[in-house]
C-alpha cells in the first residue's frame, strides 16, 4: 500500500487537481492508496495573514471572499452542476465558521497559539473536501478523512510533538475498518488530549504522509511536488543542475537541511525508522521517474551527491586565551545557546582552540551575541576573551554525498574550484559523518561559487553524450561501426564519452541505462522481446533524464517527426539524417528551431542536405556573420549524379540506377531520387535556411522520368518501367554526347524562387567536371560576390552520411 502526499501546488488549481485525478487513475483495481492533501497553493499564508488583521483590527474580508471564490472556481469548473450543491454546502459551513473564529479575533484583539492552528486547519480541510469531492466522480469510493482526529499530538501549538503510540494505534484502527475506500486525508493538521486542533509545523503534510506511512507499514510514500524530485542545486541559481535518481535519507537530510526547499527533514524521521521508501514526483511531469530516498541504495557514478546552501547566514567569532586548554568551554557555549532557542548552523573550531565561529540565522544573531555577552561577562571583562562581533552578508554553501567519504580528493576539488575563480573561504567545517563539507563565503559570491563547484564535480560526467538511436539501416549500422572505432580516441583528444543508451528500428527496441555494447547490439537487439514502439521508447528516454541527451533519427519514416518538438522541449537534442521534419510545413520547421532555443538544446541535420559535405553547416555560419545569400545553385542528388557520371555506352540506364542503389546512395526508396523529391526537399530547406519562408508548392520541379515510370507502383514495377523506357534515357545521352555536353540535374534559388531542371552543360559550366556521386554548391553572397563559395564532394552513401550524423552528435558535446 502506498501513501502519496500532494503539495500546495498539486492541489492548487484547477489544471493541477485535474492532473491529480490522472495521476489516481491507472491505480484503480489496485490496493488504494491513502491520499493526504495539503493547503491550496497560497491558502496557508492568506489565512495566517487574515488572522494577524483581524487581531490588529484591520480588514480580512475580502481576502476571505477570495479563499473562498478560490475553492468554489474549482468544484463549478470540474464538477457536474448537479454534483456541486453537497459540497459547496460543506465548504461554506466551513467558511462560515471560519469567518466567525476571525470575527472573534477581531472582537478580542487577541491570537492565541492554539487560535491560530484552528485557523490554519481550515487550509487543509477545505482543499480536502474539495477534492476528494471531485475524485468521487471517478472512484465513489472516495472518502473524506478529518486527519487532526488521528494524529494525537502534545499542546504545543504550531509546531506540536506527536505521541506516536497512540496515534498509530487510532491509524491502524481506523483503517481496518475503511480499506475498501479511497480515504484523502487532511495534512498538517493533529489535536491534543482534549481535542483541541494543533499543527505539525514546517513541512507539516509530508509528516502526515510519513505518520500515516509508518502506522500502516506503507511500502512507499510519494511526495507529489511541482519539480522534478531533488536536483544536484537549486536551478534557479545552477542552469545546469539535474534530478537525482537516488538518495540515501542521509544524504536527502543534509541536502534538504541546507536549502533544498522539497522535503522537510524531520517529516522522513517515521519513514527512516521502518525503512519505508519515498519517492518525490512532479504532479505537471508524470513522465519523470521520481528521486528514491531509501536504504541500500545503488552505487552511484555521482562524486557528491549535491550542493546546498543558505542565502544569508551571520557568523560570530569567538576567541581569545581564556579558551585554551579550558575543558568544557565550548560546551558552555552551546548547551547555553541551545537552551536558549538559539539554532547553530555550523561550527568550526581552530585546532590551537584559540577560537571558536559559529554561524547562526541572520534573525538569531543579535540574540547570540547579548547572550553571550551575559554568559562570558567575567572573562570578558577580564579580557581572557574578545568581545565577539557578528559578521552579516555571508552565505553557507555544502556539498553532500556518501561517496565523498570513499573518494580522496574531494575537498581539494571544492577548494580550488573555488580558488579558481577568485572565492575567498571565511570559514570551513566538515560534519563527523563525512557526508557533507561546507563552506562560509561572501553572499557576493554564492552564485558564482555554486556554479563553478558544479561544473568542477559534475564536468566529467557532462562530458558523456547520451544518445538514443532510431534506425538500424544502412545508416544506423553504420554510425554505431564509427562510433565504437572512434570512441578510444575521442576519450584520449577531446575528454569526450559517447554512450548509446537506447536502440530502436521498427521491430525491436533496447534501452539500457549502463549505455549498450556497440561490439554486440545486433544481437542484443534482436533478441528483444518488446516490440518496437516509439511513444514507449521516447518516454523511457525521457525518465532516465540524463544529462546531455541526444536523440538521433536514422529512418525514412514520418512517425518520429511528430515527437521532434516534445523530445526538444524535454531539453533533449536532436540529430537527424531524416529530411521529412525540415521540409514539411515551414511552420514546422520554424517550431523546431524555435524550441532548441527556448530549450537550450542542439537541432542538428547537416545530413539533410549532401550528407556529411558542409553545407547547412557554411550556410549557417554564413547567415550568422550577417551575409545575404542572393543565389544558390546545386547539383544535390547523389545519386543522379552517379547515375549520370556511370550512364557511358555499354551499360543500360536501369542498370546504373540499381548500381546507386547497391552502393547505398538512393534513398530506401530509389523513386523518390529519380523523381526530383529528395533534391526538392534539400533546396527547400537550405532556401528555408537561406531566410525564405517557402513551402514545397512554391518550388518549381522539372521530373525528368516519363509518366509511366512515375505511375509505377512498387519499386520492381519500377526499375521494369525504367527498362521500358531505354529508349528514351538513350536518347537524352546521344543528344547530350553529340553536342559535346553532359546531363546535370540543377537546383537553383534566385531572387526567393527554386527550380529544378534537368540540363545538358559543356566543359564551361562550372559543373561539367563531376565524378562518382558528387554534389556540388555555389553560393553567391554579399561577399562572395564575384566568384562564388564552392562545396563540392560525394554527397552521398552510408560512409559520408553517417560521419556526418556522427560530426552533428559531437557538435552537440562541444556546448
Ligand atoms: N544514403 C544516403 O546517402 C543518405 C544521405 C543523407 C541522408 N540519408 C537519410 O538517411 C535516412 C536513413 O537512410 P537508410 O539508407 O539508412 O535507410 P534504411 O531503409 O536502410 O534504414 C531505415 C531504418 O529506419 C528504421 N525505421 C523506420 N521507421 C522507423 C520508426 N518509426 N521507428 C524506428 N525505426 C524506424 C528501419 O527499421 C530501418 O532500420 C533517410 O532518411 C535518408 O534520407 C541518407
Ligand atoms: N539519396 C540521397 C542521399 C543523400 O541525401 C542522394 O542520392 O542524394
Ligand atoms: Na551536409
Amino acid at each position: 500500500m502506498n501513501i502519496l502526499k500532494f503539495g500546495g501546488t498539486s492541489v492548487g488549481s484547477v489544471d493541477s487537481i485535474s492532473a491529480l485525478i490522472e495521476i489516481l487513475k491507472p491505480l484503480q483495481g489496485q490496493e488504494n492508496p491513502v491520499v493526504v492533501l495539503s493547503a491550496m497553493g497560497g491558502v496557508t499564508n492568506t489565512l495566517l495573514e487574515m488572522a494577524e488583521s483581524a487581531k490588529d483590527l484591520q480588514d480580512y474580508t475580502e481576502r476571505l471572499k477570495l479563499v473562498e471564490e478560490k475553492h468554489f472556481k474549482v468544484i463549478r469548473t470540474l464538477l457536474p452542476a448537479s454534483a456541486q450543491n453537497p459540497v459547496l454546502t460543506k465548504l461554506k459551513i466551513c467558511f462560515n465558521e471560519l469567518e466567525d473564529i476571525l470575527q472573534s479575533v477581531y472582537n478580542l484583539r487577541e491570537l492565541s497559539p492554539q487560535t491560530k492552528d484552528l485557523i490554519l486547519s481550515y487550509g487543509e480541510r477545505c482543499a480536502t473536501i474539495m477534492v476528494s469531492h471531485i475524485a468521487k466522480q471517478q472512484f465513489p469510493e472516495a472518502l473524506y478523512v478529518d486527519g487532526s482526529e488521528l494524529i494525537k499530538t502534545d499542546s504545543n501549538f504550531g509546531q506540536a510533538k506527536v505521541n506516536t503510540q497512540i496515534t498509530e494505534m487510532l491509524i491502524r484502527d481506523f483503517y481496518k475498518d475503511h480499506q475498501d475506500k479511497l480515504l484523502f486525508v487532511t495534512g498538517f493538521i493533529s489535536s491534543n488530549d482534549e481535542g483541541r486542533v494543533t499543527t505539525l509545523g514546517r513541512g507539516g503534510s509530508d509528516y502526515t504522509a510519513a505518520i500515516w506511512g509508518a502506522a500502516l507499514n506503507a511500502d512507499q510514500i510519494e511526495i507529489w511536488t511541482d519539480v522534478d524530485g531533488m536536483l544536484t542545486a537549486d536551478p534557479r541559481m545552477v542552469k545546469k543542475a539535474f534530478s537525482l535518481p537516488e538518495l540515501s535519507y542521509t544524504e536527502a537530510m543534509e541536502l534538504s537541511y541546507f536549502g533544498a526547499k522539497v522535503i522537510y527533514p524531520p517529516t522522513m524521521i517515521p519513514a527512516f525508522l521502518k525503512r519505508i521508501p519515498i519517492v518525490i514526483k512532479n504532479t505537471f511531469n508524470t513522465d519523470f521517474a521520481g528521486t528514491y530516498i531509501k536504504h541500500g541504495i545503488s552505487p552511484s557514478p555521482l562524486p557528491i551527491k549535491g550542493i546546498s546552501s543558505i542565502d544569508e547566514i551571520s557568523v560570530l567569532n569567538l576567541s581569545g586565551s581564556g579558551m585554551v586548554g579550558k575543558a568544557g568551554f565550548s560546551g558552555r557555549l552551546f548547551s547555553m545557546l541551545s537552551r536558549e532557542q538559539v539554532n547553530v548552523v555550523l561550527i568550526t573550531q581552530s585546532s590551537s582552540e584559540h577560537s571558536i565561529t559559529f554561524a547562526v540565522k541572520p534573525a538569531d544573531s543579535l540574540k547570540a551575541l547579548s547572550l553571550i555577552n551575559k554568559e562570558f561577562e567575567l572573562e570578558l571583562q577580564a579580557r581572557k576573551l574578545e568581545y565577539p562581533e557578528v559578521e552579516n552578508g555571508l552565505s553557507v554553501l555544502a556539498i553532500v554525498g556518501e561517496n565523498m567519504k570513499r573518494t580522496p580528493g574531494m575537498s581539494g576539488k571544492l577548494f580550488s574550484a573555488l580558488g579558481r575563480n577568485g572565492v575567498n573561504v571565511r570559514a570551513i567545517a566538515q560534519g563527523s559523518s563525512e557526508y557533507n563539507i561546507s563552506v562560509i563565503i561572501s553572499k557576493t559570491d554564492l552564485s558564482k561559487a555554486v556554479n563553478a563547484v558544479h561544473d568542477a564535480f559534475y564536468a566529467d560526467l557532462k562530458k558523456t553524450l547520451h544518445i538514443f538511436c532510431l534506425g538500424t539501416g544502412n545508416i544506423g549500422k553504420t554510425l554505431f561501426r564509427q562510433l565504437q572505432e572512434q570512441m578510444p580516441f575521442l576519450a584520449a583528444n577531446n575528454d569526450l564519452q559517447v554512450k548509446v543508451m537506447g536502440i530502436s528500428n521498427t521491430r525491436t527496441m533496447l534501452l539500457n541505462p549502463d549505455g549498450i555494447d556497440l561490439a554486440t547490439w545486433e544481437e542484443e537487439l534482436d533478441a528483444q522481446e518488446t516490440k518496437a514502439s516509439l511513444p514507449d521508447f521516447i518516454k523511457r528516454m525521457k525518465s532516465m533524464n540524463l544529462p546531455n541527451c541526444v536523440f538521433v533519427d536514422n529512418t525514412a519514416s514520418h512517425n518520429p517527426i511528430e515527437y521532434y518538438l516534445d523530445i526538444l522541449q524535454s531539453s533533449i537534442s536532436v540529430v537527424t539524417c531524416n529530411k521529412l521534419g525540415n521540409s514539411a510545413d515551414y511552420e514546422q520547421y520554424a517550431a523546431f528551431k524555435q524550441a532548441a532555443r527556448t530549450y537550450g538544446v542542439d537541432f542538428f541535420y547537416e545530413t539533410n542536405v549532401g550528407a556529411g559535405l558542409p553545407i547547412i553547416r557554411t550556410l549557417r555560419d554564413l547567415m550568422l556573420s550577417g551575409d545575404q545569400v542572393g543565389r544558390i545553385e546545386a547539383i544535390l542528388s547523389g545519386t543522379i549524379s552517379y547515375i549520370f557520371n556511370n550512364y557511358k555506352n555499354g551499360v543500360l540506364f536501369h542498370e546504373v540506377v540499381k548500381e546507386a542503389q547497391d552502393k547505398g546512395y538512393t534513398e530506401p526508396d530509389p523513386r523518390d531520387d529519380l523523381n526530383g523529391k529528395d533534391f526538392m526537399r534539400k533546396m527547400l530547406i537550405l532556401a528555408r535556411d537561406a531566410g525564405y519562408a517557402l513551402e514545397e508548392k512554391d518550388i518549381d520541379l522539372q521530373n525528368m522520368l516519363p509518366a509511366s515510370c512515375m505511375a509505377a507502383e512498387s519499386v520492381a514495377d519500377f526499375y521494369q518501367e525504367l527498362e521500358n523506357n531505354t529508349a528514351y534515357f538513350e536518347n537524352l545521352k546521344s543528344e547530350a554526347t553529340n553536342n559535346n555536353k553532359v546531363l546535370r540535374y540543377i537546383g537553383k534559388l534566385e531572387d526567393g524562387k527554386v527550380s529544378i531542371n534537368l540540363q545538358m552543360v559543356d566543359e564551361n559550366h562550372p559543373f561539367f567536371t563531376l565524378s562518382g556521386s558528387d554534389n556540388i554548391i555555389s553560393f553567391t553572397t554579399n561577399r562572395y560576390k564575384d566568384r562564388p563559395l564552392v562545396v563540392k564532394g560525394p554527397g552521398a552513401g552510408a560512409e559520408v552520411t553517417a560521419a556526418g550524423v556522427f560530426a552533428d552528435i559531437i557538435n552537440v558535446g562541444k556546448r
